[in-house]
């Protein structure tokens, strides 16, 4: 049989040998323009370089914005040229061949602007190619200003994405190139018009290959995701290149490319208004393992630097969480009924002693030669005041000052000695400089009013007693001890791992404490000041308030565009923390409720309809699944219907044959899932991933020890939006019980296989006879 195989490998039949020669051809025709490319390109540097010589030679010839100029010019040549060597493996990578446009008009890029052909393009079924362009990752321009090639995000290289068999365009033939450094590898052809085959020219258009998609799709997955810029899908293209004004919201099933769209339209943007964007966009991705799997592909269109990728757990900036609280905790933290609570905390910390110490309630000091007191009721009674106010409460401190310093001038009897304004304004700065001195008002103000970080308040709420004021009327007992209990891990100063749901909580409290003012510069009196009493109100540092609104705002970071991934998992608090890192940006909000691992999602809504205001919406759908063979993503589409009935899955673009294995883990599941992965590890050739219930992960994370690292055991929660080759899920029931959610997230680890699924059930599956699971039946 293994001979007989050989035999017929080796001879090919005469069609074959045709179309290998015609594939040679081509692959060669495509390797003498990429010659070009690189020629222009190191002509380009040896001209800059040059120039650069030339100008340093001739000392300050030509005017300093000329030179500078040169040097950018020897700058983004060299950029160019380091690019095309190391990073880009396949730089040049499409060509689209065109019939004439209507119009004749050309584009910045030097290709014709029309979509539509000309009227007269096509005559008894005989057309000519009017243009050839070919599509790259950057854009090249030969010496007479034609192109070589065109930036993919450029206009002109939309069509060799939007064009359909159906809406054709100009589009005949397209092509994808695979190269590697400066060698062309292959190429794969769609012919848009087939009417055209034979009588383009008088001369066939060859064809070759079966198009570039289904080779991408088919390959073996590694640990980082790879960009699809050179098979991107109409549909997909469509969200690409949506216009930025306020909200694209992208909805589709598992496997659609949204997260695959989101960073390609990152990058479009970026090349569409860089200055608009540069620095300033922020993609929020649910988890760091789906941080780190996709944070090449930016790099790999050319674009670094300008994106902030980070994990929901990873936003606030000194937090970096990626424990997962118990569901029940997650649904309370999650909830924006934490609000009050946390508003309620933040002013209660107040009250609470620090350090072992005591919260003073009475104020003693000795001023114009007299003892001056203040006592509890009227400590309380300046703080309520003070509290009134609706602004931060660290920014509140100077306020509740100057109304202890009132009330002390009052008992002191001070406004009644002095009859003249003047005079009583001096009296006055002489008396609040005697009592700001004081050791004892210092220490007094400390404890009575403590500058308050986020993470002590949240050390705070660790203990039941005192979180049971504050969560009053909006959580249960049972819901208050879960999250005195959860919040146990820290410290008093709040150090300790923090939860993924604890950041957001964090990010509140930033908010309604408001960043500790900076330790005071001592400035000259202004007489003024004792005028108008607004010292206190000042800020420090000699920073006017404008400046440090402005250095508040910053340290937020505001971000011009933001991007958000896996959105269905936003909670409520975790829609406000993002929300307030976009309140002037325009958004792309991408998601799929039927992943959702939120129990609520009307609440999730109310919130996200917060974080992204009245700003109009433009609402896109994909309906292909490129990740998921027909057979798994049949089998996912169970777990759909009785997740969310009446929804539709996205229809697989491709089938393998291979339909998922069921297996039943015996009394030993670690030795099971061992024996499964290898199983899988023999029959694909990149990765494998385990998918175990959130309460078996710790456990998981030793069966697997000496496997390799093409294999990963995940929880469930940390599955979202990563794909491997192959998947291992271990016991489907229990990761349906552990929360509300349980089947939605049942249905991401099913749909996570690129081409192998085991289901690995356990006792609480109730297996059939041949191992399916109870969930997973028709
Ligand atoms: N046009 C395309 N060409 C080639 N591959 C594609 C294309 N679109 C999507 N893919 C591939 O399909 C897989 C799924 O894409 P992606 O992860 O972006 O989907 P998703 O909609 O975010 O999925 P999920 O909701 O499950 O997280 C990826 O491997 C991606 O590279």
């Amino acid at each position: 049989m293994a001979a007989q195989n050989a035999t017929s490998a080796q001879v090919a039949t005469e069609p074959e040998k045709a179309a290998d020669g015609i594939r040679d051809r081509e692959i060669g025709a495509e390797q003498h323009h990429l010659d070009r490319v690189y020629r222009r390109l190191e002509e380009k540097i040896h001209e800059a370089e040059f120039l650069m010589d030339d100008a340093a030679k001739r000392g300050q010839v030509g005017t300093p914005g000329a030179l500078a100029e040169r040097d950018a010019q020897v700058f983004r040549a060299g950029i160019h040229l380091n690019r095309l060597n190391s990073e880009f493996e396949d730089f040049l990578f499409g060509r689209i061949d065109l019939l004439l446009g209507k119009d004749g008009k050309k584009g910045p890029d030097g290709a014709y602007t029309s979509v539509e052909p000309a009227d007269d393009a096509v005559r008894d079924e005989r057309a000519e190619i009017a243009e050839t362009l070919h599509i790259g990752r950057i854009g090249v321009l030969d010496a007479d200003y034609s192109p070589l090639v065109i930036d993919w995000r450029a206009p002109a290289a939309a069509p060799f994405y939007r064009a359909t068999p159906v809406a054709p365009g100009r589009v005949v033939r397209r092509r994808v190139i695979r190269s590697k450094g400066r060698r062309v590898l292959g190429v794969e052809d769609d012919l848009l018009r087939p009417e055209l085959r034979t009588t383009l020219d008088g001369e066939a258009l060859p064809v070759v290959g079966d198009g570039a998609l289904m080779a991408a799709l088919g390959q073996a997955r590694s640990h980082t995701m790879r960009d699809i810029v050179s098979s991107i899908q109409a549909e997909q293209d469509l969200v690409i290149r949506a216009p930025a004004a306020s909200v694209t919201e992208v909805e589709g099933g598992p496997g659609t490319g949204k997260t695959a769209v989101a960073l390609h339209r990152a990058a479009y943007l970026l090349y569409q208004d860089r200055r608009r964007y540069a620095g300033g966009i922020l993609v929020v991705s649910p988890t760091p393992l789906l941080v780190a799997y996709t944070e090449g592909v930016l790099p790999s269109l050319g674009e670094e630097g300008q994106v902030a990728i980070r994990a929901l757990g990873s936003l606030v900036d000194g937090a970096e969480a990626d424990t997962y609280d118990e569901p029940a905790v997650a649904r309370i933290k999650g909830s924006s009924r934490m609000l009050k609570v946390l508003r309620k905390a933040a002013r209660g910390a107040l009250e609470v002693p620090r350090d072992g110490g005591e919260v003073p309630d009475r104020l003693r000091v000795v001023a114009f030669g007299a003892r001056v007191e203040l006592g509890a009721e009227e400590l309380q009674r300046i703080r309520q005041t003070a509290l009134g106010g609706t602004a931060p409460v660290n920014l509140l401190r100077p306020r509740a000052r100057r109304l202890i310093l009132d009330a002390l001038w009052a008992k002191a009897g001070g406004a009644r000695r002095y009859t003249d304004p003047e005079l009583a304004a001096e009296a006055r700065a002489a008396f609040d400089e005697d009592v700001t001195t004081e050791d004892d008002f210092l220490a007094f103000l400390a404890a009575w009013w403590p500058e308050l970080t986020p993470r002590q308040v949240l050390a705070l709420m660790a203990d039941e007693r005192r979180l049971a004021r504050w969560t009053r009327r909006v959580l249960n007992p049972r819901e208050t001890r879960l999250l005195a209990r959860s919040l146990g891990r820290l410290d008093g100063d709040g150090k300790g791992p923090l939860s993924v749901h604890d950041v957001a909580l964090l990010d509140e409290l930033e908010t309604l404490l408001g960043a500790p003012a900076r330790p005071r510069k001592p400035r000259e009196a202004d007489p003024l000041d004792q005028l108008t009493g607004l010292e206190e109100l000042m800020p420090e540092r000699g920073e006017t308030r404008r400046e440090r609104a402005e250095r508040l705002a910053q340290e937020r970071r505001d971000y011009a565009h933001v991007i958000v991934d896996e959105a269905q998992d936003l909670t409520p608090m975790q829609w406000r923390m993002v929300g307030r890192r976009g309140r002037h940006a325009t958004w792309t909000v991408v998601g799929d409720p039927a992943q959702s691992s939120w129990s609520d999602p009307d609440e999730a809504g109310l919130a996200r309809d917060e974080a992204l205001g009245t700003r109009p919406r433009r609402r896109f759908r994909l309906t292909v699944n490129y990740r998921n063979p027909a057979e798994i993503a049949e089998l996912a589409a169970k777990v759909l219907a009785l997740a969310m009935p009446g929804m539709e899955s996205p229809s697989a673009v491709r089938s393998t044959g291979v339909v998922p294995r069921f297996a039943v883990a015996g009394p030993d599941l670690a030795a099971s899932v061992r024996a499964e992965a290898r199983h899988l590890l023999d029959d694909v050739e990149g990765t494998v991933g385990v998918v175990v219930p959130m309460a078996r992960r710790a456990e998981a994370r030793g069966w697997l020890a000496g496997l390799g690292d093409r294999v990963v055991v995940l929880g469930s929660l940390e599955a979202k939006g990563l794909e491997y080759d192959a998947t291992v899920v271990v016991t489907p029931a229990e990761i349906a019980d552990e929360s509300p959610a349980g089947l939605r997230v049942l249905y991401v680890a099913l749909t996570r296989a690129t081409q192998r699924l085991t289901v690995l059930a356990g006792e609480r599956d109730e297996p059939d006879a041949d191992g399916v699971p109870d969930l997973l039946r028709d």
